[in-house]
């Protein structure tokens, strides 16, 4: 399969997730804050709330491939310089540990054992080092980007994340199935740092990165350099609130059609000022200051764009419903998105745009039989629960890495 992406909303062909493991109950009340989970969440319920998010995406599109990342993990580490590399990188860039003298105990692990040690902080073959785990590892979608066919892998912002950058660069530095991209990676290096959840792909030729709580300026300029060197024409920086609750561009914005989107109003439809546009002319960059999101996009892409407000327009709704992930759709297919039950408010402001709303249960029982056909269904948003999930700060878009989806 042709590892590409070049929309938000193409037919979807392969994606990358992780259902939640043993790593989610190492998390303790003490630790939580540190691991960027607003809860400790109940590992058993995470699992099967993550399993029925899968298993409405298998409805949706049986030829769907589902990649999970612990597997490509394992996979990967099967090569004994994966194995090194991760080894010498977990101990450069550790930063809540001293893993040098165990340097060589690291390299020694299996396959499995690595992947656990890095995941869960911790293996019995060295009783020595407990670390803390990786439960941000659901969030597959912070770990890396494809645009196009390039791959831009992560760095982290916050040290709770960083093995999951370190894991997601050896697998693409080593895993056969980015063979081909590999040559294309943008790696970001240094005190920078850029988090696949503030990068969209708009269209082949167009990119939005969000300046966020997780992506710095230069890190996303470092990126965007490359991008433009690789066949990129326009990137659209935007500037977002530096806050918890927006640590990414698409906890306020995501795309549930070509030409329609789900946006926080308050960060994104309130402000003014906080676009800037970089186009390539003649080997240097262009910028210049456009006055808001949406003239932005509509002037790039040269066609409207509907803006649909997360939580509807009581401004409570919209606060509760960006919280528990109401803005961060996924979509499946141009119009076809699955999101959290809970946020009705958005739910409802996007059935007076079209939108028919199915419980993702009941969509399971109707076409289990393999009957449902994404290109003619209509607009759709498809639900499943997220109680447990949502915790952790993240919902459909977040949990989903795309690297395969059919041109709009
Ligand atoms: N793209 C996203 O917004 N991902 C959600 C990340 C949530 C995670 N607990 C974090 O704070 O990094």
């Amino acid at each position: 399969m042709d590892l590409r992406v070049s929309s938000e909303t193409g037919l979807l062909k392969g994606v990358i997730t992780h259902t939640p493991g043993p790593e989610v109950s190492l998390v303790s009340p003490e630790t939580k804050d540190q691991l960027l989970f607003d809860d400790i969440i109940y590992e058993l319920d995470a699992r099967n709330e993550h399993l029925d998010m899968l298993q409405v995406m298998r409805t949706a599109l049986p030829e769907l491939q589902i990649l999970e990342v612990r597997n490509l993990i394992t996979e990967t580490l099967e090569n004994p310089d994966a194995r090194a590399y991760l080894a010498d990188s977990l101990v450069r860039n550790q930063r809540d540990g001293n893993l040098a003298p165990v340097r060589a105990q690291i390299a020694e692990l299996d396959a499995q054992e690595l992947a656990a040690f890095a995941i869960e902080g911790s293996t019995p073959s060295i009783p020595s080092v407990e670390l803390l785990p990786t439960p941000n590892l659901l969030f597959t979608r912070d770990l890396a980007a494809i645009v196009n066919d390039v791959i831009v892998v992560s760095k982290a912002a916050k040290t709770a994340r960083i093995r999951e950058s370190l894991m997601m660069d050896t697998v693409v530095t080593f895993h056969p199935m980015y063979e081909e991209i590999r040559k294309n990676a943008i790696f970001i290096s240094g005190e920078d740092s850029i988090e696949g959840g503030d990068i969209l792909v708009v269209r082949d030729d167009l990119v939005l990165i969000g300046m966020s709580e997780r992506t710095t300026f230069s890190g996303l300029m470092h990126a965007a350099r490359q991008l433009m060197d690789k066949g990129i024409n326009q990137v659209l920086i935007i500037d977002i609130p530096k806050k918890r609750s927006s640590m990414h561009l698409d906890t306020i914005f995501t795309f549930s059609n070509y030409n329609e989107c789900v946006v926080f109003p308050p960060a994104i439809i309130d402000r003014k000022d906080n676009v800037v546009s970089l186009v390539k002319s003649n080997g240097s960059i262009i910028t210049e200051l456009k006055p808001n999101l949406k003239y932005a996009l509509e002037e790039a892409l040269g066609h409207e764009v509907t803006f649909i407000k997360c939580g509807g327009d009581d401004p409570t709704a919209q606060q509760r419903e960006q919280w528990s992930d109401g803005a961060n759709t996924f979509a499946l297919a141009p119009g076809v998105i699955i999101g959290y039950e809970r946020n009705v408010n958005t739910f409802r402001e996007m059935e007076k745009h079209g939108y028919k709303i199915v419980a993702g249960k009941d969509f399971v029982k109707n076409y289990s039989d393999g009957s449902f056909d994404i290109s003619t269904c209509g607009k759709m948003v498809i639900t499943f629960e997220g109680h447990e999930l949502c915790r952790g700060r993240g919902g459909a878009r977040c949990m989903t890495q795309p690297f395969s989806r059919m041109v709009d």
